[in-house]
């Protein structure tokens, strides 16, 4: 799936912007505090009803302005909208009809974010590698979400009667029968997925031969002791869930691990090291959901920063083998599309557009 129109209004320093898009590589270049990541921003805003640099609604919408929208028209014959206004309220909208829920967005237009943010997949709390397994398993089986929702409300509801004072064992032990039931299906799936994404990412990594990225290894924690039973596990940590007020295993536990030689990977890659792990890890991530849901668009903030030019030329070959589309910013038109300009067709011929002041302009091919 690729974007082939974009129109913004009121997107922090974009007061409004109606861009048409190529598929593959669509560079935007300009100087600092231009609104490149804006740009890129608004396009995860509308794929995923979040931003991904603030939680705050509030800070995104241009200041001044009542409100902002995006608006997509996609490929595949899909149209997006979302519109977040100052008061709270707000809309999301697919082909023109009001959409339930921020997921509805996100089966049309499967992303991969690659911006500052991304080495926290490493060097963040297990959370983030969680979200981003459930990516690639709510995109590979559409049974997930289900499993996913009924696990969170069983959890929900025991630890609501952990914190009350009188535990009703019987109560309790309905909720943890069909905590098990979706715990139990929830992992079985990413236990399932993670098989294909650990290969996948293996045979990435091995195309950098030399670098110790080529010696990591993933594994999978499930979220509760390996050589129990879901059920077993609640009950054994049930009086300790008790004295903490909440379920401390389970699925909502699970975890990826980056190793080498069994040292956490953070502690021995360089920073460049690690860009090329988390850009393998999204490219591993993208080639499972390609065969399954359609090739995601990328969104590339400052690809240059932190890889030199071999590490760029191989990352931007790999997105051209699973994406559908690429949006990357770069300060210097030369720089940002040189990586590109080695593919084949339609990669090689990247649109380019100038970004100044919050007003974006198309430019020449960079390939002419
Ligand atoms: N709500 C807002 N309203 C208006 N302007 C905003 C708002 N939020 C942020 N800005 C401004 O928007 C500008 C664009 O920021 P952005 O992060 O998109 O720049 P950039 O081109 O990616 O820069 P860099 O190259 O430094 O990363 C900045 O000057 C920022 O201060």
């Amino acid at each position: 799936m690729a974007v082939t129109r974009l129109a913004l209004r009121h997107f922090r320093n974009i007061t409004a912007a109606d861009l048409s898009l190529c598929a593959g590589a669509n560079l935007f270049c300009g100087p600092n505090g231009s609104g490149k990541t804006s740009l890129l921003e608004s396009v995860h805003m509308l794929a995923t009803g979040r931003s991904f640099r603030s939680r705050q609604h509030k800070s995104v919408i241009q200041e001044g302005a009542d409100g902002l929208t995006v608006f997509a028209q996609l490929d595949s014959g899909y149209s997006l909208g979302i519109e977040r206004l100052v008061d709270g309220g707000g809309r999301i909208r697919i082909n023109q009809a009001p959409a339930e829920s921020s997921s509805q967005l996100a089966s049309c237009l499967p992303l991969q974010v690659i911006n500052s943010e991304s080495f926290s997949a490493l060097d963040g709390g297990p959370g983030v590698r969680r979200r981003l397994l459930d990516w690639t398993v709510f995109h590979v089986e559409h049974s997930f979400a289900q499993a996913w929702k009924n696990y969170q409300i069983a959890l929900r509801q025991r630890n609501a009667l952990l914190r009350r004072g009188k535990i009703d064992a019987g109560l309790l032990s309905v909720w943890e029968q069909r905590l098990v039931e979706s715990g139990v299906r929830v992992d079985s799936l990413r236990r399932e997925l993670f098989k294909g994404l650990r290969s996948a990412l293996l045979s990435l990594t091995a195309e950098l031969p030399g670098s110790p990225v080529a010696r990591v290894e993933l594994s999978y924690r499930k979220g509760w002791r390996k050589e129990l039973g879901l059920l077993e596990a609640l009950q054994e940590s049930r009086d300790g869930d008790i004295a903490q007020g909440h379920t401390r295993v389970g699925p909502h536990r699970a975890d990826l691990r980056f190793t080498i030689g069994g040292e956490a990977a953070q502690n021995i890659l360089s920073r460049g090291q690690q860009k090329m792990l988390v850009c393998a890890l999204r490219t591993a991530m993208a080639e499972l959901v390609c065969n399954h849901r359609g090739r995601p668009v990328f969104l590339v903030d400052d690809l240059p920063a932190e890889l030199d030019e071999s590490n760029q030329q191989l990352f931007a070959h790999w997105v051209s083998r699973c994406a559908s589309q690429v949006l990357v910013t770069g300060i210097e038109v030369e720089a940002t599309s040189r990586p590109w300009l080695q593919l084949s067709s339609p990669w090689n011929n990247p649109r380019v557009f100038h970004v100044e002041h919050g007003c974006i302009s198309a430019e020449s091919s960079a390939a002419q």
